[in-house]
């Protein structure tokens, strides 16, 4: 029998500027119809994090050169990062399915809003960084001339950070359903553009959500059987970076949120996974959370590698 799978790709599946994204979706693309050959029923996810640095300095910058040029919200940033990521993904990926014979498998990007809190406490302390690493002079530019807020990401450099709500609901989720199965959907890009909700209206809010986490609400939503989280590692530790590092390969949910608890993951990078691969595995028996690398997701799904996440 089929399965169906949420794919959540990383930053490595789509690299960090133009022309690295456009060579990066061809081994992306590659990876996915594996997993279509693989007999499952595929949806697509991704991240965006420089990519939405990169949209939303260049509206700026308009602003600053053109009088009258109005800002452009953060929520429009995601919402061009969609298409934008979507339309590399959906190139490669038309490719990839014609060069393996594959003619019956539409593929389509759907602009997708998700619904966030406006009281969520996250609006009041920006957590997620987007954008490319600065320096600490760039960085202190920055915040005393664009407003933003900074802050120091592990070592590396400095990095804007944005606010990050929960997801609640997939606004275009009946549109999603309807379509698994018959069309090879990337959906949900950059964790959702971020709306708030009034009477019938739906407004942006200034924030990016983790698409991490979103893509756990889509797959328990669509009642997936695996949820795929693809990143730089092909599995996760404890004792990360450490003497004793411990690789992990199937670990229950209880197990996990010990874990998370110890504070084994790195806090925006690997702690996100983990705390929505649980969700997504605690939400019924039998659904599987596996986090590898993007080359072994075949492997992964095969019960080869990875770490999986299972309710036991
Ligand atoms: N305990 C851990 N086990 C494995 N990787 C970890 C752990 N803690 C932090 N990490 C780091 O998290 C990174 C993945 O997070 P990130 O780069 O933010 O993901 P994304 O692929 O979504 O862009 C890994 O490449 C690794 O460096
Ligand atoms: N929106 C989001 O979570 O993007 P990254 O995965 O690139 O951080």
């Amino acid at each position: 029998m089929k399965k169906r799978v949420v794919v959540a790709l990383g930053g490595n599946a789509l690299g960090n500027s133009l022309p690295e994204q456009k060579i990066a979706v061809k081994s992306t693309a590659k990876t996915i119809v594996d997993l279509v050959e693989s007999d499952c029923d595929v949806v697509v996810t991704h991240g965006n994090g420089p990519q939405i640095g990169m949209i939303n300095n260049a509206m700026a910058a308009l602003t600053r050169e053109k009088e009258g040029q109005p800002n452009t919200p953060l929520s429009v940033c995601v919402a061009m990062s969609q298409a934008y990521i979507g339309y590399d993904l959906q190139n490669a990926l038309h490719e990839e399915l014609l060069n393996r014979g594959i003619k019956d498998l539409p593929t389509m990007t759907m602009v997708t809003q998700v619904l966030v809190d406006p009281k969520d406490p996250a609006f009041k302390n920006p957590t997620k960084p987007i954008g490319h690493f600065m320096t600490k002079e760039e960085a202190e530019y920055a915040e005393k001339n664009y407003d933003y807020v900074v802050k120091e990401d592990s070592g590396r450099g400095y990095r804007r950070v944005v606010a990050s709500p929960a997801p609640k609901e997939i606004i275009e989720l009946d549109a999603i359903k309807g379509l698994v199965g018959k069309e090879l959907i990337v959906a949900c890009g950059g964790g959702g553009i971020p709306v708030t909700r009034e009477g019938n209206e739906l407004h942006g809010a200034a924030a990016v959500i983790d698409k991490d986490w979103t893509s756990s609400l889509l797959a328990q939503e669509i009642d997936a059987d695996i949820l795929v989280i693809l990143t730089a590692v092909e599995k996760v530790a404890v004792n990360f970076g450490k003497e004793n590092e411990q690789w992990l390969d199937e670990i229950s949910v209880e197990q996990a949120k010990k874990y998370i608890e110890a504070g084994e993951f790195g806090e925006g990078s690997m702690k996100p996974k983990v705390e929505a691969a649980v969700a997504f595995a605690a939400s019924k028996k039998g659904r599987v959370a596996i986090i590898t690398l993007l080359e072994k997701s075949k492997d992964g799904i095969a019960g080869k590698t990875g770490t999986r996440i299972v309710l036991q």
